[in-house]
Protein backbone atom coordinates (compact mmCIF):
# COMPACT_ATOMS: atom_id res chain seq x y z
CA UNK A 1 0.00 0.00 0.00
CA UNK A 2 1.15 3.26 -1.10
CA UNK A 3 2.55 5.56 1.96
CA UNK A 4 0.85 8.80 1.77
CA UNK A 5 3.31 10.38 3.73
CA UNK A 6 6.30 9.55 2.50
CA UNK A 7 7.17 12.52 0.44
CA UNK A 8 6.00 14.75 3.43
CA UNK A 9 8.60 12.61 5.08
CA UNK A 10 10.85 13.49 2.59
CA UNK A 11 10.45 16.89 2.51
CA UNK A 12 10.64 17.61 6.03
CA UNK A 13 14.37 15.59 5.94
CA UNK A 14 15.33 18.14 2.93
CA UNK A 15 14.03 21.04 4.72
CA UNK A 16 15.95 20.18 8.44
CA UNK A 17 18.78 19.40 6.73
CA UNK A 18 19.01 22.40 5.14
CA UNK A 19 17.82 24.67 7.21
CA UNK A 20 20.60 23.21 9.57
CA UNK A 21 23.41 23.00 7.34
CA UNK A 22 23.15 26.23 5.60
CA UNK A 23 21.63 28.77 8.34
CA UNK A 24 22.16 27.35 11.03
CA UNK A 25 25.96 26.42 11.49
CA UNK A 26 26.71 29.71 8.94
CA UNK A 27 25.01 31.31 11.52
CA UNK A 28 27.24 30.14 14.19
CA UNK A 29 30.26 31.86 12.48
CA UNK A 30 28.18 35.38 12.89
CA UNK A 31 27.54 37.28 15.64
CA UNK A 32 24.38 36.69 16.74
CA UNK A 33 21.21 39.20 17.93
CA UNK A 34 19.37 37.83 20.61
CA UNK A 35 16.37 38.40 21.75
CA UNK A 36 14.09 37.38 24.60
CA UNK A 37 10.58 35.97 25.11
CA UNK A 38 8.77 34.76 27.85
CA UNK A 39 11.87 36.06 30.59
CA UNK A 40 15.11 37.54 30.56
CA UNK A 41 16.52 33.76 29.64
CA UNK A 42 13.67 32.61 27.01
CA UNK A 43 16.00 33.40 23.84
CA UNK A 44 15.20 34.21 20.59
CA UNK A 45 17.36 35.20 16.95
CA UNK A 46 16.69 35.84 14.10
CA UNK A 47 18.33 32.60 13.22
CA UNK A 48 15.31 30.90 14.73
CA UNK A 49 12.85 33.21 13.04
CA UNK A 50 14.31 32.48 9.16
CA UNK A 51 14.74 28.70 9.92
CA UNK A 52 10.84 28.35 10.83
CA UNK A 53 9.93 31.00 7.73
CA UNK A 54 11.97 28.79 5.38
CA UNK A 55 10.16 25.61 6.15
CA UNK A 56 6.62 27.08 6.72
CA UNK A 57 7.12 28.23 2.86
CA UNK A 58 8.92 25.51 1.15
CA UNK A 59 5.67 23.15 2.71
CA UNK A 60 3.35 26.02 2.04
CA UNK A 61 4.54 25.28 -1.56
CA UNK A 62 3.79 21.62 -1.49
CA UNK A 63 0.47 21.28 1.12
CA UNK A 64 -1.30 24.71 0.56
CA UNK A 65 -4.14 23.05 3.01
CA UNK A 66 -1.93 22.05 5.88
CA UNK A 67 -1.83 23.67 9.26
CA UNK A 68 1.00 24.49 11.17
CA UNK A 69 2.07 24.50 14.90
CA UNK A 70 5.69 27.10 15.17
CA UNK A 71 7.39 27.99 18.00
CA UNK A 72 7.79 31.50 16.64
CA UNK A 73 4.52 32.03 14.93
CA UNK A 74 2.96 30.87 18.32
CA UNK A 75 5.43 33.36 19.24
CA UNK A 76 4.24 35.80 17.32
CA UNK A 77 0.78 35.61 17.73
CA UNK A 78 -0.22 32.66 15.88
CA UNK A 79 -2.59 30.19 17.30
CA UNK A 80 -1.48 27.15 18.83
CA UNK A 81 -4.25 24.67 18.15
CA UNK A 82 -3.86 20.65 17.59
CA UNK A 83 -7.04 19.52 15.31
CA UNK A 84 -7.33 16.58 13.07
CA UNK A 85 -5.56 18.43 9.95
CA UNK A 86 -2.59 17.71 8.30
CA UNK A 87 -0.38 19.46 10.93
CA UNK A 88 3.50 20.37 10.76
CA UNK A 89 4.71 20.79 14.68
CA UNK A 90 7.61 23.06 14.05
CA UNK A 91 10.69 23.96 16.56
CA UNK A 92 13.38 25.95 14.32
CA UNK A 93 16.14 25.60 16.85
CA UNK A 94 15.72 23.63 19.68
CA UNK A 95 18.31 24.63 21.99
CA UNK A 96 18.34 28.50 21.09
CA UNK A 97 20.59 28.80 23.91
CA UNK A 98 22.81 26.57 23.30
CA UNK A 99 23.12 28.15 19.70
CA UNK A 100 23.64 31.54 21.44
CA UNK A 101 26.18 29.98 23.91
CA UNK A 102 28.42 27.58 20.98
CA UNK A 103 27.06 24.91 23.48
CA UNK A 104 26.95 22.20 20.67
CA UNK A 105 23.56 20.80 21.15
CA UNK A 106 21.08 22.37 18.65
CA UNK A 107 18.42 20.90 16.48
CA UNK A 108 15.52 21.40 13.80
CA UNK A 109 12.41 19.59 14.84
CA UNK A 110 9.87 18.83 12.28
CA UNK A 111 6.68 16.94 13.71
CA UNK A 112 3.98 15.87 11.53
CA UNK A 113 0.46 15.10 12.99
CA UNK A 114 -2.69 13.60 11.63
CA UNK A 115 -5.43 13.26 13.36
CA UNK A 116 -4.01 14.02 16.26
CA UNK A 117 -1.29 11.12 15.80
CA UNK A 118 2.23 12.26 15.22
CA UNK A 119 2.73 10.43 11.54
CA UNK A 120 6.51 11.03 11.00
CA UNK A 121 9.08 12.68 13.30
CA UNK A 122 12.92 14.52 12.31
CA UNK A 123 15.01 15.85 14.40
CA UNK A 124 17.96 16.98 12.79
CA UNK A 125 21.41 17.90 14.98
CA UNK A 126 22.68 20.15 13.06
CA UNK A 127 26.44 20.30 14.96
CA UNK A 128 26.61 16.42 15.25
CA UNK A 129 25.11 16.39 11.50
CA UNK A 130 22.38 13.44 12.70
CA UNK A 131 19.36 13.12 10.96
CA UNK A 132 16.78 11.12 13.65
CA UNK A 133 14.14 10.03 11.95
CA UNK A 134 11.01 7.73 12.36
CA UNK A 135 7.56 6.70 10.68
CA UNK A 136 4.72 6.05 12.51
CA UNK A 137 4.63 1.75 12.68
CA UNK A 138 8.23 1.63 11.05
CA UNK A 139 11.26 2.01 13.49
CA UNK A 140 13.27 4.71 14.82
CA UNK A 141 16.65 5.81 12.80
CA UNK A 142 19.66 7.71 13.12
CA UNK A 143 21.60 8.18 9.62
CA UNK A 144 19.93 5.84 8.01
CA UNK A 145 20.82 3.15 11.16
CA UNK A 146 18.31 1.92 13.39
CA UNK A 147 17.21 3.01 16.85
CA UNK A 148 16.90 0.70 19.86
CA UNK A 149 15.74 1.72 23.67
CA UNK A 150 17.94 0.68 26.18
CA UNK A 151 17.48 -2.91 27.67
CA UNK A 152 18.07 -1.22 31.12
CA UNK A 153 15.58 -2.33 33.70
CA UNK A 154 17.19 -1.53 37.16
CA UNK A 155 16.67 2.40 37.70
CA UNK A 156 19.86 2.22 39.56
CA UNK A 157 21.77 1.85 36.77
CA UNK A 158 20.24 4.29 35.08
CA UNK A 159 21.39 7.21 33.43
CA UNK A 160 18.31 10.03 33.55
CA UNK A 161 18.10 13.55 31.44
CA UNK A 162 15.96 16.53 32.77
CA UNK A 163 16.60 20.10 31.73
CA UNK A 164 16.28 23.47 33.91
CA UNK A 165 14.11 25.22 31.55
CA UNK A 166 13.71 29.21 31.61
CA UNK A 167 11.03 29.80 34.21
CA UNK A 168 12.82 31.22 37.04
CA UNK A 169 9.70 31.32 39.47
CA UNK A 170 11.32 30.42 42.93
CA UNK A 171 7.94 28.18 43.57
CA UNK A 172 9.34 26.21 40.17
CA UNK A 173 12.70 26.09 40.46
CA UNK A 174 12.39 24.87 43.86
CA UNK A 175 10.02 21.94 42.64
CA UNK A 176 13.07 21.32 39.91
CA UNK A 177 15.53 21.21 42.50
CA UNK A 178 13.21 19.35 44.49
CA UNK A 179 12.59 16.07 41.70
CA UNK A 180 16.18 16.64 40.73
CA UNK A 181 17.54 15.72 44.04
CA UNK A 182 14.91 12.46 44.73
CA UNK A 183 15.68 11.15 41.15
CA UNK A 184 19.39 11.22 42.09
CA UNK A 185 19.20 9.99 45.50
CA UNK A 186 17.40 6.43 44.28
CA UNK A 187 20.38 5.95 43.32
CA UNK A 188 21.34 6.70 39.57
CA UNK A 189 24.14 6.82 38.07
CA UNK A 190 24.10 10.02 36.42
CA UNK A 191 21.60 12.81 35.03
CA UNK A 192 22.46 14.94 32.00
CA UNK A 193 20.83 17.78 30.47
CA UNK A 194 21.49 18.62 26.42
CA UNK A 195 19.81 21.42 26.72
CA UNK A 196 17.27 20.57 24.05
CA UNK A 197 13.78 18.34 24.72
CA UNK A 198 14.36 17.11 20.80
CA UNK A 199 17.93 15.55 21.55
CA UNK A 200 17.53 14.58 24.98
CA UNK A 201 14.60 12.46 23.56
CA UNK A 202 16.87 11.70 21.00
CA UNK A 203 19.36 9.95 23.29
CA UNK A 204 16.50 7.94 24.99
CA UNK A 205 15.70 6.51 21.34
CA UNK A 206 19.41 5.61 20.96
CA UNK A 207 19.65 3.65 24.53
CA UNK A 208 22.25 6.56 25.49
CA UNK A 209 20.21 7.53 28.51
CA UNK A 210 16.99 5.51 29.83
CA UNK A 211 14.42 8.34 30.59
CA UNK A 212 14.06 11.84 30.30
CA UNK A 213 11.48 14.61 32.03
CA UNK A 214 10.75 18.03 32.19
CA UNK A 215 7.50 19.85 32.78
CA UNK A 216 7.32 23.48 31.23
CA UNK A 217 8.69 22.67 27.64
CA UNK A 218 5.97 22.86 24.73
CA UNK A 219 4.50 20.80 21.71
CA UNK A 220 6.78 22.15 19.09
CA UNK A 221 9.93 20.47 21.48
CA UNK A 222 8.25 17.11 22.18
CA UNK A 223 6.56 15.95 18.70
CA UNK A 224 8.77 15.06 16.52
CA UNK A 225 10.94 13.21 19.18
CA UNK A 226 7.85 11.51 20.54
CA UNK A 227 7.50 9.31 17.95
CA UNK A 228 11.17 8.63 17.68
CA UNK A 229 11.03 7.72 21.21
CA UNK A 230 8.38 5.10 20.57
CA UNK A 231 9.05 3.79 17.32
CA UNK A 232 12.50 2.83 19.58
CA UNK A 233 10.33 0.92 21.70
CA UNK A 234 10.52 3.42 23.93
CA UNK A 235 7.42 4.35 26.13
CA UNK A 236 5.87 8.13 26.99
CA UNK A 237 3.38 9.16 30.07
CA UNK A 238 2.78 11.88 31.91
CA UNK A 239 5.10 13.19 34.89
CA UNK A 240 2.59 11.56 37.22
CA UNK A 241 2.82 8.38 35.40
CA UNK A 242 -0.93 8.59 33.54
CA UNK A 243 -1.23 8.67 29.96
CA UNK A 244 1.35 11.44 27.81
CA UNK A 245 -0.64 14.22 26.79
CA UNK A 246 1.15 15.93 24.06
CA UNK A 247 0.06 19.48 24.72
CA UNK A 248 0.50 19.18 28.55
CA UNK A 249 3.79 20.16 28.92
CA UNK A 250 5.15 17.67 31.11
CA UNK A 251 6.53 14.63 29.74
CA UNK A 252 8.56 11.39 30.91
CA UNK A 253 10.17 9.34 27.88
CA UNK A 254 11.16 6.40 29.15
CA UNK A 255 13.09 2.83 27.65
CA UNK A 256 10.30 0.89 29.48
CA UNK A 257 7.60 1.27 31.44
CA UNK A 258 8.87 0.09 34.77
CA UNK A 259 11.58 2.91 34.77
CA UNK A 260 9.48 5.60 33.88
CA UNK A 261 7.05 4.73 36.32
CA UNK A 262 9.73 4.58 38.97
CA UNK A 263 10.89 7.82 38.04
CA UNK A 264 7.38 9.57 38.15
CA UNK A 265 7.41 8.41 41.92
CA UNK A 266 10.13 11.34 42.26
CA UNK A 267 8.62 14.49 40.38
CA UNK A 268 7.39 16.81 42.37
CA UNK A 269 4.91 17.76 39.92
CA UNK A 270 3.21 20.83 38.79
CA UNK A 271 0.34 21.79 35.83
CA UNK A 272 2.47 24.86 33.39
CA UNK A 273 -0.39 26.40 31.31
CA UNK A 274 -1.12 23.89 28.42
CA UNK A 275 -0.38 24.56 25.15
CA UNK A 276 -3.93 24.72 23.72
CA UNK A 277 -5.10 26.94 26.67
CA UNK A 278 -7.29 29.88 25.60
CA UNK A 279 -5.00 32.83 24.73
CA UNK A 280 -6.35 35.23 27.02
CA UNK A 281 -4.64 32.60 29.84
CA UNK A 282 -1.03 32.02 28.83
O1 LIG B 1 13.48 27.68 23.04
P1 LIG B 1 14.05 26.40 22.49
O2 LIG B 1 15.53 26.40 22.46
O3 LIG B 1 13.38 25.96 21.22
O4 LIG B 1 13.59 25.23 23.46
C1 LIG B 1 13.74 25.40 24.78
C2 LIG B 1 14.41 24.20 25.38
O5 LIG B 1 15.62 23.92 24.75
O6 LIG B 1 14.60 24.56 26.69
C3 LIG B 1 14.32 23.47 27.49
C4 LIG B 1 15.56 23.21 28.29
O7 LIG B 1 15.56 24.13 29.34
C5 LIG B 1 14.02 22.31 26.62
O8 LIG B 1 13.03 21.52 27.14
C6 LIG B 1 13.59 22.93 25.37
O9 LIG B 1 13.85 22.07 24.32
MG1 LIG C 1 12.50 24.12 21.79
MG1 LIG D 1 13.07 26.71 19.53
Amino acid sequence: MADLWQDAMDHAVTAARGAGRQVVREALREDRKVMTKSSSVDLVTQTDQKVEQLIIQSVKEKYPTHRFIGEESVAAGEPCVLSDEPTWIIDPIDGTTNFVHGFPFVAVSVGFSVNRQIEFGVVYSCLEDKMFTARRGRGSFCNGQPLQVSAQTDVGQSVIATEFGSNRDPEVVDGIFSSLRNVLAIPVHGVRSAGTAAINMCLVASGCVEAYYEMGMHVWDLAAASLLVTEAGGVLMDVEGGPFDLMSRRVIAANNRSIGQRIAREIRAYAPVRDDAPAHTQ
